[in-house]
């Protein structure tokens, strides 16, 4: 039986008699939006936090392995990233350390991490379907920025529905209740694919129809819903931003729609050779991830007074796989491209935006993204040459 507690507001001074403490945090969002704990307020916000406190004997050993001692007190955020071994999260972490310092960013997956990653920076095993380990860390950290990445893309999101299911919606639920009741800072990444056949598609503004048919940009939309509403509700900092397809060099995507535009280098190099799982004219928005992460730190650092919204469409370049081929064979004019199209992927692709509108991230935060088709070709390219050449040498 969880014991009654006599807890006084410190807004109000109000005593509140309750089974749990979470009363008096919710009386913290209250001082945090300066407002005061007014009956029409009252025990409702107990369903935010309805989850009982225990101790966990785990609270202990978490914190050790990566050396809480060095952590200093300073203004800078103390950031988790959860999982942060997929496609984006190492270079963000790497980005967020050499701003906030090493020891203040804290990345976590439920995968092993290869050796370079884990001496890069602390790394912790975080799965966000345990609701009680993620609260121990975020506690024994003194965690202020929550990075949510942990998700199941659409292509594999469409192979596992009741995973993705979790991960996406039972994880978010998670994260959002810990950012809630600790006070976090959270960012969670939305995409294009939270919009869907009804959507316009050319271009997709912010706020339109989203009707997606993946799990994946179901729970997205879900995210980014359910995100606002913790905000308007109860003061959550949410911030969320719709990623278009991201490309990166140096990690792999996790099983999406957009991946052939990473995995098109990849082959370029390795056998001068491409079959393509979308049509040569499936035109989607594309980012490259130095803009797709620096975005994230520019909204996650944005004055709460900027953001006439809470989830923004960012965008860079729109490109079909036939645009993406040209250019690259400007450079490599052997490269072969062949299609075979996958039908999920495909029909995936046809729901999507073609171009994305971003005005509104443009205006209030000043977004400018910096890559454009040939930017990013010829960056990638020189990625893959060096390594290529790295190779040979060893
Ligand atoms: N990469 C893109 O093109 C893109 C575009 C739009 C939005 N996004 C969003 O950005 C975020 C990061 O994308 P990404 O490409 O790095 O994804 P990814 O698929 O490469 O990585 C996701 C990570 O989540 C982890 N994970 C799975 N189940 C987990 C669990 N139970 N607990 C903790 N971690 C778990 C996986 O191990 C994996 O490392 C995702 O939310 C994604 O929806 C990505
Ligand atoms: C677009 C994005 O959300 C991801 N790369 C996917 O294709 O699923």
């Amino acid at each position: 039986m969880p014991l009654s507690l006599v807890l006084i507001c410190q807004v109000c001074t109000t005593q509140h008699k309750h089974k749990n403490s979470f009363v008096f945090k919710f009386c913290g969002f209250l001082k945090l939006r300066n407002t005061r704990c007014t009956p029409a307020y009252g025990c409702q916000p107990l369903t935010v936090a309805a989850r009982n406190i225990s101790f966990s004997p785990r609270q202990v050993t978490s914190d050790a392995s990566f050396h809480s001692a060095s952590f200093s007190d300073t203004d800078h955020p103390r950031v988790l990233i959860t999982g942060g071994l997929g496609q984006l999260g190492v270079g963000l972490a790497k980005l967020l350390r050499k701003r906030f310092g090493k020891y203040n960013v804290i990345l976590s997956d439920i995968r092993k991490p290869p050796s370079n990653v884990f001496h890069s920076g602390p790394f912790i095993y975080a799965d966000i379907l345990d609701y009680k380990n993620l609260r121990e860390i975020v506690v024994n950290n003194r965690i202020t920025w929550l990075v949510h990445y942990s998700a199941l893309l659409s292509a594999i999101g469409e192979a596992n529905v009741s995973l993705a299911r979790a991960v996406n919606i039972t994880g978010l639920h998670n994260i959002l209740d810990i950012a809630a009741e600790h006070g976090l800072r959270l960012f969670v990444p939305s995409t294009i694919g939270a919009f869907g056949p009804t959507s316009p598609r050319n271009p997709t503004p912010d706020v339109c129809v989203q009707r997606p048919r993946t799990i994946y940009g179901v729970s997205k939309v879900h995210a980014e819903l359910m995100g606002e509403y913790y905000h308007h509700r109860y003061g959550l900092d949410f911030r969320c931003l719709r990623y278009p397809g991201i490309i990166s060099a140096d990690s792999n995507p996790g099983g999406g729609t957009t991946d052939y535009a990473v995995q098109i280098f990849h082959d370029a190099f390795k056998s001068g050779k491409f079959e393509c799982n979308l049509k040569p004219d499936t035109r989607l928005p594309m980012m490259y991830i130095d803009d797709c992460l620096r975005a994230t730190l520019e909204v996650m650092e944005a004055p709460a007074d900027t953001l006439s919204m809470r989830t923004y469409n960012i965008n860079a370049m729109s490109f079909t796989p036939e645009e993406l081929a040209q250019e690259l064979q400007k450079q490599m004019p052997e490269l072969e491209v062949t299609y075979d199209v996958d039908l999920v992927r495909q029909a995936i692709a046809d729901s999507w935006p073609m171009n994305f509108d971003d005005s509104n991230a443009r205006k209030d935060w000043s977004w400018k993204h910096d890559y454009d088709l040939p930017e990013l070709v010829q960056t990638m390219l020189n990625y893959f040459s060096t390594d290529a050449c790295l190779a040979r040498a060893n």
